[in-house]
Protein backbone atom coordinates (compact mmCIF):
# COMPACT_ATOMS: atom_id res chain seq x y z
CA UNK A 1 0.00 0.00 0.00
CA UNK A 2 1.54 3.23 -0.76
CA UNK A 3 1.24 6.13 1.46
CA UNK A 4 -0.12 9.19 -0.66
CA UNK A 5 2.16 11.97 -0.57
CA UNK A 6 0.83 15.99 -1.41
CA UNK A 7 2.95 18.52 -1.97
CA UNK A 8 2.27 22.10 -2.25
CA UNK A 9 4.39 23.95 -4.58
CA UNK A 10 4.45 27.49 -3.99
CA UNK A 11 6.34 28.78 -7.10
CA UNK A 12 7.70 32.25 -6.67
CA UNK A 13 5.48 32.90 -4.09
CA UNK A 14 5.57 34.31 -0.51
CA UNK A 15 8.16 36.36 1.61
CA UNK A 16 9.55 35.04 4.50
CA UNK A 17 7.05 36.44 6.50
CA UNK A 18 3.92 34.89 4.77
CA UNK A 19 5.70 31.46 4.52
CA UNK A 20 6.00 31.31 8.34
CA UNK A 21 2.62 32.39 8.86
CA UNK A 22 1.16 30.13 6.62
CA UNK A 23 3.66 27.50 7.86
CA UNK A 24 1.98 27.87 11.72
CA UNK A 25 -1.42 27.72 10.82
CA UNK A 26 -1.14 24.73 8.20
CA UNK A 27 0.54 23.13 11.05
CA UNK A 28 -2.49 23.79 13.15
CA UNK A 29 -5.04 23.44 10.90
CA UNK A 30 -3.64 19.47 10.09
CA UNK A 31 -3.26 18.96 13.56
CA UNK A 32 -5.27 15.41 13.39
CA UNK A 33 -5.04 14.47 9.78
CA UNK A 34 -3.38 11.01 10.74
CA UNK A 35 -0.77 9.47 8.92
CA UNK A 36 -2.90 8.08 6.00
CA UNK A 37 -1.18 11.32 4.10
CA UNK A 38 2.49 12.16 3.87
CA UNK A 39 2.33 16.28 3.55
CA UNK A 40 5.23 18.37 2.23
CA UNK A 41 5.73 21.95 1.38
CA UNK A 42 7.80 23.59 -1.01
CA UNK A 43 8.58 27.14 -0.39
CA UNK A 44 11.13 29.40 -2.54
CA UNK A 45 14.47 28.85 -0.64
CA UNK A 46 14.28 32.26 1.05
CA UNK A 47 11.73 31.16 3.09
CA UNK A 48 12.67 27.18 3.55
CA UNK A 49 14.66 27.54 6.79
CA UNK A 50 12.71 29.99 8.66
CA UNK A 51 9.51 27.04 7.77
CA UNK A 52 11.57 24.53 8.73
CA UNK A 53 12.11 25.82 11.97
CA UNK A 54 7.97 26.66 11.72
CA UNK A 55 7.78 22.41 10.78
CA UNK A 56 10.38 21.20 13.37
CA UNK A 57 8.57 18.32 15.43
CA UNK A 58 5.39 18.49 12.98
CA UNK A 59 5.05 15.75 10.29
CA UNK A 60 4.84 18.11 7.59
CA UNK A 61 7.76 17.62 5.19
CA UNK A 62 10.23 20.33 3.45
CA UNK A 63 10.97 20.02 -0.31
CA UNK A 64 12.90 22.74 -2.39
CA UNK A 65 11.73 23.57 -5.63
CA UNK A 66 15.38 23.60 -7.98
CA UNK A 67 18.64 22.51 -7.20
CA UNK A 68 22.33 22.28 -9.15
CA UNK A 69 23.88 19.17 -9.64
CA UNK A 70 26.70 20.08 -8.53
CA UNK A 71 28.45 19.49 -5.25
CA UNK A 72 29.74 23.28 -5.64
CA UNK A 73 31.32 25.96 -7.45
CA UNK A 74 31.39 29.09 -9.57
CA UNK A 75 27.42 28.72 -10.36
CA UNK A 76 26.34 32.26 -9.71
CA UNK A 77 22.72 31.97 -8.03
CA UNK A 78 22.47 28.47 -7.99
CA UNK A 79 22.01 25.94 -4.50
CA UNK A 80 23.71 22.44 -3.70
CA UNK A 81 22.12 19.84 -3.04
CA UNK A 82 24.23 19.88 0.42
CA UNK A 83 22.70 23.09 1.03
CA UNK A 84 19.18 21.90 1.04
CA UNK A 85 20.16 19.00 2.92
CA UNK A 86 21.16 21.12 5.84
CA UNK A 87 18.21 23.16 6.30
CA UNK A 88 16.20 19.98 6.57
CA UNK A 89 14.67 19.03 3.32
CA UNK A 90 13.67 15.95 3.12
CA UNK A 91 12.49 16.19 -1.08
CA UNK A 92 13.36 18.14 -4.35
CA UNK A 93 11.36 19.13 -7.06
CA UNK A 94 13.37 18.61 -10.14
CA UNK A 95 12.52 19.04 -13.76
CA UNK A 96 9.06 20.74 -13.11
CA UNK A 97 7.55 22.03 -16.73
CA UNK A 98 8.11 25.63 -15.84
CA UNK A 99 11.97 25.16 -15.51
CA UNK A 100 11.86 22.98 -18.85
CA UNK A 101 9.98 25.53 -20.81
CA UNK A 102 11.77 28.97 -19.43
CA UNK A 103 15.00 27.98 -17.84
CA UNK A 104 15.79 25.16 -20.70
CA UNK A 105 16.11 22.05 -18.67
CA UNK A 106 16.76 19.15 -20.77
CA UNK A 107 16.13 15.45 -19.74
CA UNK A 108 19.70 15.07 -19.97
CA UNK A 109 20.07 17.98 -16.99
CA UNK A 110 17.30 16.74 -14.79
CA UNK A 111 19.03 12.98 -15.18
CA UNK A 112 22.25 15.29 -13.42
CA UNK A 113 20.17 16.24 -10.81
CA UNK A 114 18.11 13.36 -10.17
CA UNK A 115 21.75 11.25 -9.86
CA UNK A 116 23.02 14.49 -7.32
CA UNK A 117 19.67 14.79 -5.09
CA UNK A 118 20.03 11.15 -4.19
CA UNK A 119 23.86 10.84 -3.69
CA UNK A 120 22.57 13.85 -0.83
CA UNK A 121 19.89 11.65 0.23
CA UNK A 122 17.11 14.13 -0.94
CA UNK A 123 14.03 12.17 -2.57
CA UNK A 124 13.44 13.73 -6.20
CA UNK A 125 10.17 14.63 -6.68
CA UNK A 126 10.36 14.25 -10.51
CA UNK A 127 7.91 16.15 -12.93
CA UNK A 128 7.06 14.85 -16.04
CA UNK A 129 4.56 15.86 -18.58
CA UNK A 130 2.96 16.83 -21.96
CA UNK A 131 2.03 20.11 -23.88
CA UNK A 132 -1.56 20.61 -25.27
CA UNK A 133 0.34 20.49 -29.20
CA UNK A 134 2.15 17.29 -27.82
CA UNK A 135 -1.63 15.78 -26.39
CA UNK A 136 -3.45 17.08 -29.47
CA UNK A 137 -0.66 15.29 -32.11
CA UNK A 138 -0.95 12.02 -29.46
CA UNK A 139 2.31 11.91 -28.29
CA UNK A 140 1.38 12.03 -24.70
CA UNK A 141 2.81 8.43 -23.63
CA UNK A 142 5.97 9.04 -26.07
CA UNK A 143 6.63 12.41 -24.73
CA UNK A 144 5.97 11.23 -20.98
CA UNK A 145 8.29 7.60 -21.20
CA UNK A 146 11.06 9.61 -22.66
CA UNK A 147 11.07 11.84 -20.04
CA UNK A 148 11.02 9.37 -17.30
CA UNK A 149 13.38 7.48 -18.87
CA UNK A 150 15.66 9.87 -19.61
CA UNK A 151 15.37 11.40 -15.83
CA UNK A 152 16.21 8.31 -14.29
CA UNK A 153 18.94 6.61 -16.85
CA UNK A 154 21.53 5.02 -14.14
CA UNK A 155 19.52 4.19 -11.58
CA UNK A 156 18.89 0.43 -9.73
CA UNK A 157 15.50 -0.47 -8.85
CA UNK A 158 15.61 0.38 -5.20
CA UNK A 159 16.64 3.89 -5.93
CA UNK A 160 13.44 4.17 -8.16
CA UNK A 161 11.69 2.30 -5.77
CA UNK A 162 11.75 5.19 -2.92
CA UNK A 163 11.27 8.90 -5.82
CA UNK A 164 7.81 9.82 -6.56
CA UNK A 165 7.37 11.37 -9.92
CA UNK A 166 4.42 13.71 -10.93
CA UNK A 167 2.39 13.84 -13.99
CA UNK A 168 1.82 17.15 -14.50
CA UNK A 169 0.07 17.57 -18.22
CA UNK A 170 1.41 21.46 -18.93
CA UNK A 171 -1.70 22.60 -20.29
CA UNK A 172 -3.51 21.54 -16.88
CA UNK A 173 -1.30 23.48 -14.91
CA UNK A 174 -2.57 27.12 -13.08
CA UNK A 175 -5.20 26.88 -16.26
CA UNK A 176 -8.21 25.67 -14.38
CA UNK A 177 -7.92 22.72 -16.55
CA UNK A 178 -8.24 19.27 -14.54
CA UNK A 179 -7.51 16.23 -16.77
CA UNK A 180 -10.00 14.10 -16.01
CA UNK A 181 -9.78 11.50 -13.13
CA UNK A 182 -9.27 8.35 -16.32
CA UNK A 183 -6.79 10.64 -18.36
CA UNK A 184 -4.75 11.47 -15.27
CA UNK A 185 -5.30 7.18 -14.20
CA UNK A 186 -4.36 6.24 -17.75
CA UNK A 187 -1.29 8.43 -17.60
CA UNK A 188 -0.14 7.24 -14.07
CA UNK A 189 -0.57 3.70 -14.92
CA UNK A 190 1.56 4.19 -17.78
CA UNK A 191 4.28 5.84 -16.25
CA UNK A 192 3.76 2.91 -13.82
CA UNK A 193 4.11 0.01 -16.55
CA UNK A 194 7.05 2.17 -17.99
CA UNK A 195 9.24 1.72 -14.96
CA UNK A 196 8.41 -1.90 -14.34
CA UNK A 197 9.79 -2.51 -17.67
CA UNK A 198 13.22 -0.49 -17.21
CA UNK A 199 13.42 -1.30 -13.27
CA UNK A 200 10.64 -4.90 -12.83
CA UNK A 201 7.50 -4.71 -10.89
CA UNK A 202 8.88 -4.29 -7.35
CA UNK A 203 9.74 -0.73 -8.06
CA UNK A 204 6.55 0.08 -10.22
CA UNK A 205 4.84 -1.26 -7.34
CA UNK A 206 6.64 1.45 -4.64
CA UNK A 207 7.10 4.61 -6.65
CA UNK A 208 4.21 6.59 -5.98
CA UNK A 209 3.14 8.89 -9.27
CA UNK A 210 1.64 12.09 -8.23
CA UNK A 211 -0.81 14.15 -9.99
CA UNK A 212 -0.44 17.94 -10.75
CA UNK A 213 -2.45 20.26 -12.65
CA UNK A 214 -5.28 22.46 -11.69
CA UNK A 215 -5.99 20.20 -8.26
CA UNK A 216 -8.53 22.06 -6.06
CA UNK A 217 -10.31 20.51 -2.71
CA UNK A 218 -13.16 19.65 -5.06
CA UNK A 219 -11.41 17.59 -7.62
CA UNK A 220 -9.12 15.83 -5.45
CA UNK A 221 -11.15 13.11 -4.29
CA UNK A 222 -11.96 11.60 -7.53
CA UNK A 223 -8.19 12.01 -8.59
CA UNK A 224 -6.94 10.50 -5.44
CA UNK A 225 -9.13 7.88 -5.63
CA UNK A 226 -7.32 6.22 -8.87
CA UNK A 227 -5.53 3.38 -8.67
CA UNK A 228 -2.42 4.79 -9.84
CA UNK A 229 -2.89 8.14 -8.33
CA UNK A 230 -0.51 8.47 -5.22
CA UNK A 231 -0.81 11.65 -3.91
CA UNK A 232 -1.06 15.39 -5.63
CA UNK A 233 1.94 18.44 -6.48
CA UNK A 234 -0.51 21.38 -6.23
CA UNK A 235 0.22 25.17 -7.45
CA UNK A 236 -2.02 27.73 -7.05
CA UNK A 237 -4.39 26.25 -4.49
CA UNK A 238 -1.36 25.40 -2.18
CA UNK A 239 -1.00 28.87 -1.22
CA UNK A 240 -4.46 29.21 0.46
CA UNK A 241 -4.32 26.88 3.77
CA UNK A 242 -8.01 26.54 3.36
CA UNK A 243 -7.76 25.24 0.24
CA UNK A 244 -4.23 22.93 0.96
CA UNK A 245 -6.25 21.61 4.05
CA UNK A 246 -9.70 20.74 2.40
CA UNK A 247 -7.52 19.33 -0.88
CA UNK A 248 -5.49 16.73 1.85
CA UNK A 249 -9.23 16.37 4.10
CA UNK A 250 -10.58 15.22 0.87
CA UNK A 251 -8.11 12.80 -0.11
CA UNK A 252 -8.34 10.97 2.17
O1 LIG B 1 3.77 22.26 -9.21
C1 LIG B 1 2.56 22.40 -9.33
C2 LIG B 1 1.91 22.39 -10.60
O2 LIG B 1 2.61 23.11 -11.55
C3 LIG B 1 0.43 22.61 -10.59
O3 LIG B 1 0.08 23.97 -10.52
P1 LIG B 1 -1.47 24.37 -10.40
O4 LIG B 1 -2.03 23.56 -9.28
O5 LIG B 1 -1.46 25.83 -10.12
O6 LIG B 1 -2.11 24.01 -11.71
Amino acid sequence: MRQLIIAGNWKMHKTITEAVSFAQELKSSLDNVGTGVEVVVCPPFTALAPVAEVLKGSSIALAAQNMHWEKQGAYTGEIAPAMLKEIGCKYVVLGHSERRQYFGETDENVNKKVMSALENQLIPILCVGETLEQREAGITEKTVEAQTVGALAGLSPEQVSNLVIAYEPVWAIGTGRTASDDDAQQVNNFIRRVIASKFGSNAAEAVRIQYGGSVKPGNAKGLMSQQDIDGALVGGASLKVEDFAGIIKNSL
